[in-house]
């Protein structure tokens, strides 16, 4: 039976590490890191992650302002917003929650957003610094970093003569993912909806990290014996055992029996996820730093 990584207890030791932080800038400076989470229209997951953020932001030490706008807002609105955040000497971080509503075109936007602002990792010059193997200068997107940490909780900071798949190319996750992993010399496989038989892809990797929203796809005859199981899925399936239209979230990864196979593995929920929201955190912490000129703890 595979060794079930606890999300939670390692998203609490970042956040303690980060409110550490937070709370020494402060002392030194006066300033309390700021981080801005602008959401609009009203998709209800959505507010369940920005809520999770603000509180996380507080529980922090930081000044944490949520723009909540509504359906209606238009391009030029939004784009006015984030221009006014990026001014903002007391906004350090800014987030705008993904997907946007119809009609909302999400690229300019985030482009919109300074890169030392960005504690997405979205914006094209943090991509391309984590492309390139600058690790220090950008900011990493939350939830490979988080995603980095398990693997690095368990294999250390070099990944020599492993071999790690990641399944999903998403500019999310996906290619920050493979990004993190070759620039700790792994061997990496990025896979996707057209890689010729997956499932043998799939069983040569030692550490496999599956980001493609499609609910317990991985199975165990996917998984290497002794891997370690990386999974990113949020996939809210049907649970009729909970009663009458009651739903649970699953991951990518049928969970049971690739825990039989795996050596290490993250659940869902308690594993990837928490520790999305702790490194927004440190992502955050790390740029209200820098922007004083104090070189931030590495996380
Ligand atoms: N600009 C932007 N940045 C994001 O990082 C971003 C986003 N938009 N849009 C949505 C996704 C999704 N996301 C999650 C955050 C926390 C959990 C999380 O804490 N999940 C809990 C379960 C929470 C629940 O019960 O639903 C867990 O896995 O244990 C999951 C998913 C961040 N996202």
């Amino acid at each position: 039976m595979a060794t079930v990584i606890d999300g939670k207890a390692v998203a609490a030791g970042v956040v303690e590490q980060v409110t550490a932080a937070s709370a020494a800038l402060e002392a030194q400076t006066g300033v309390r890191p700021g981080l801005a989470v602008v959401i609009v229209g009203n998709d209800p997951a959505s507010h369940v992650y920005v809520s999770s953020k603000s509180r996380m932001a507080k529980q922090c030490g930081f000044k944490s302002v949520q723009h909540t706008l509504p359906e209606t807002t238009s391009q030029a609105e939004l784009e006015a917003l984030v221009e006014t955040l990026n001014q903002d000497p007391e906004i350090h971080g800014i987030l705008v929650q993904l997907p946007l509503p119809d009609g909302l075109n999400s690229d300019p936007v985030i482009q919109s957003i300074r890169p030392e602002k960005d504690v997405d990792g979205l914006h094209v010059v943090n991509a391309g610094k984590l492309m390139t193997g600058d690790l220090e200068g950008g900011l990493i997107s939350c939830t490979p970093a988080g995603a980095m940490l398990f693997v690095r909780q368990t294999h250390g900071p070099d990944l020599s003569g492993l071999n790690a798949v990641v399944i999903g190319r998403s500019n999310l996750f996906g290619k920050p993912m493979s990004a993190l992993l070759l620039a700790a010399n792994a061997t990496v496989t990025t896979a996707h909806s057209r890689t010729k038989d997956l499932a043998s892809v799939c069983r040569n990797a030692d550490i496999l990290v599956a980001a493609v929203g499609r609910p317990q796809m991985v199975k165990a005859g996917w998984v290497k014996p002794g891997a370690t199981v990386i999974d990113v899925g949020i996939n809210r399936i049907d649970a009729p055992e909970r009663g009458e239209g009651k739903t649970r979230l699953v991951g990518d990864v049928a969970f049971d029996e690739c825990a039989e196979v795996a050596s290490t593995i993250t659940p869902v929920p308690g594993g990837v996820g928490p520790m999305t929201i702790a490194m927004l955190m440190a992502n955050t912490v790390t740029a209200a730093m820098r922007a004083h000129g104090i070189k931030p703890p590495s996380f």
